[in-house]
């Protein structure tokens, strides 16, 4: 059940405690609960999701965040990469957590990515060979909601049929989908994937975007996951419920053991401890759960000190290793009247476009913001290998992604009042920068200083430029000939230089954030977990959430989440 009330809880001891009904913590919530005797409290922070509609109607997805109360409402600090600037940091802080709050694009990672884990952690289990029946048990593939025919735009043996989340390839037929399908038989550059998904499959080339949406609406860990085990009695989950700090409750031989959780519903309300007789599974994503590890005094001696934390477990790769994948929007002026930007601007469109979706789930409010989509490599003769080691994790794993958006998007800057647009998101995919995430201060309520150090290694900078001169080539294709007209703005740079100033003045990022509680083997003195996801140091405490990725996987980090979680619930049954 889900309750909203401290006084609602039965009793302050269970099996397992789960910390945020997130992406992850849904996952483990639902397959710990599979047995009837396993008791699980899971505490969420935030609200329900029920009845919000910018978190059901796909594509008002975007409106969700930033800003709203639905969002932790983070920002940045000033990005030394990016010129000084600050932005907004949006994570979902509702029940699915980012799961209710992201833009819906649904993919696996590569299998070289999971190999990678696999090798780090000295863990097969992790290989991709092994993940891929997690996300067969995960994923449901539904028919994309215009009913048409998806055979050539997906490879059905890929994928899973009979899972908990609904997957969809684009339910609504955009005029530039078939420009977009045209470019890539005239441009070798850029040629046509029969699957996005990614896994034994190459990411590599354009296809279609495949969406956590089925029959017209989001499907999150909470429609999904939680709405098939929230009538469970062995499973409560509180909302309004802030974890304050982990409690030290006790040793296991050299182990410092971690099983009472303290939590409040607002700053100014007493605190509660809860206790479980298990184990305490921390999945409040990469910025909460590093928090809280912090505020529990697990993490950089150096940095809780100065904030006078007793420090239990000193650990300097807390909260360091911060990566994220970079955005940037490339805005090109087109023909008048076919983009979707007329339409966003006129409520007399807009107004019977939501009526439609309101009583059918059907038309472009069912359907997610992009239809097309693709990712490529720098070509290998570029003269940055001389000097840096290719960052991806093989040669099937991309460098950068090219996102195709048939309306204006420019993060921080509303839509001009007249013109159409095409806007080509270029986004850095095999990141390179590092950065931290770090207490302001010891009270749980303030906001952590997030530092994702962008654009701070020559490879990023180079790969992002290149991604650039790549956009601009995709719309010189035949197929784009009567209907691009120009570069808009400062898209209109060439030389390397100012290609370099316009990237570091625009770019934002796409809330892919990993890194902070990175796995790694029992063995090795590096990393926050082990690769059980058990952490260093302590005992009877488990991190199931992006935050332990060593690396950034080399697509949409929803989907790398989802079979991580699956697997980290057998990992815990054991
Ligand atoms: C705006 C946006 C767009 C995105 N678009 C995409 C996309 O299109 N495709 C894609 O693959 N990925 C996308 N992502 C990223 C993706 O959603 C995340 O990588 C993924 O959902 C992270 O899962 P998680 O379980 O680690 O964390 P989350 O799903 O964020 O879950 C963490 C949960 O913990 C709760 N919590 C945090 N702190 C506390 C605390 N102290 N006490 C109690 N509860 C707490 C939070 O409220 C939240 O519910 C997007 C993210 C955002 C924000």
């Amino acid at each position: 059940v889900t309750i909203t009330q401290t006084s609602q809880l039965a009793t302050l001891t269970y099996d397992y405690i789960i910390i945020g009904a997130g992406t992850a913590g849904l996952v483990v919530a639902n397959r710990l609960t599979e047995d009837g005797k396993t008791t699980v409290l899971v505490l969420e922070a935030g609200v329900s999701d029920e009845g919000v509609i910018p978190a059901i109607a796909p594509f008002l997805g975007p409106t969700l965040t930033p800003n709203t109360p639905y969002d932790w409402n983070y920002t940045v600090v000033p990005q030394k990469g990016m010129h000084g600037r600050t932005f907004s940091y949006p994570r979902g802080r509702l029940l699915g957590g980012s799961s209710s709050a992201n833009y819906m694009v649904h993919q696996y990672g590569s299998d070289e990515d999971w190999d990678r884990f696999a090798n780090l952690t000295r863990d097969p289990g992790w290989a991709w060979k092994n993940v891929k029946n997690y996300v067969q048990k995960h994923e449901k593939i539904v028919p994309a909601n215009d009913g048409h025919n998806t055979a050539g735009q997906f490879i059905p043996s890929l994928h899973g049929f009979d899972g908990e989340v609904s997957v969809s390839l684009p339910g609504f037929n955009l005029s530039i989908d078939a420009r977009v399908m045209a470019t890539t038989g005239q441009l070798p550059e850029f040629p046509y994937n029969e699957d996005t998904s990614g896994g034994d499959h190459s990411l590599l080339g354009i296809g279609f975007v495949q969406s956590s949406i089925g029959k017209g609406v989001r499907s999150s860990s909470s429609t999904s996951y939680l709405a098939n085990a929230n009538s469970r009695p062995n499973l409560t989950v509180l909302i309004n419920a802030t974890v304050v700090k982990l409690l030290q409750s006790g040793k296991k031989g050299a182990l410092k053991s971690f099983r009472s959780v303290q939590f409040s519903s607002s700053p100014d309300s007493v605190t509660m401890t809860v206790k479980a007789r298990k184990e305490v599974i921390l999945s409040a994503g990469t910025i909460g759960t590093t928090q809280i590890l912090q505020l529990s005094g697990i993490g950089n001696s150096a940095d809780l000190k100065a904030l006078k934390i007793p420090v239990l477990i000193n650990n300097p790769a807390v909260g360091a290793n911060l990566i994220d994948h970079v955005l940037l929007p490339n805005v090109f002026n087109v023909k008048d009247g076919e983009s979707l930007d007329n339409f966003l601007r006129d409520p007399n469109l807009l107004g019977p476009a939501i009526d439609e979706w309101t009583a059918n789930k059907t038309g472009i409010i069912a359907n997610s913001v992009a239809n097309t989509f693709g990712f490529a490599r720098l070509p290998s003769n570029s003269t940055i290998f001389k000097t840096v080691a290719d960052p991806a994790s093989g040669p099937k794993s991309p460098h950068w992604e090219i996102i195709v958006s048939d309306f204006w998007i420019y993060p921080g800057v509303a839509q001009p009042a007249t013109g159409s647009f095409l806007t080509l998101i270029t986004a850095l995919i095999s990141s390179t920068s590092r950065g931290t995430i770090k207490l302001q201060s010891t009270n749980p309520f303030d906001k952590p200083l997030i530092d994702p150090n962008y654009l701070t290694t020559e490879f990023d900078i180079v790969a992002l430029r290149e991604s650039v001169k790549a956009s601009k080539r995709f719309v010189a294709a035949p197929a784009w000939a009567d209907y691009v007209i120009s570069p808009f703005g400062r898209l209109s740079a060439t030389s390397d230089i100012d290609i370099d100033n316009y990237i570091r003045d625009v770019a934002s990022t796409v809330f892919h954030p990993v890194g902070t509680a990175a796995m790694s083997s029992s063995s090795s003195k590096s990393g926050v977990v082990d690769q059980n996801l058990l952490v260093k140091g302590a005992d009877g405490l488990r991190i199931v959430d992006a935050s332990v990725f060593p690396f950034i996987p080399s697509t949409h980090t929803q989907g790398p989440v989802y079979p991580l979680a699956e697997r980290a619930s057998d990992l815990i049954k054991v």
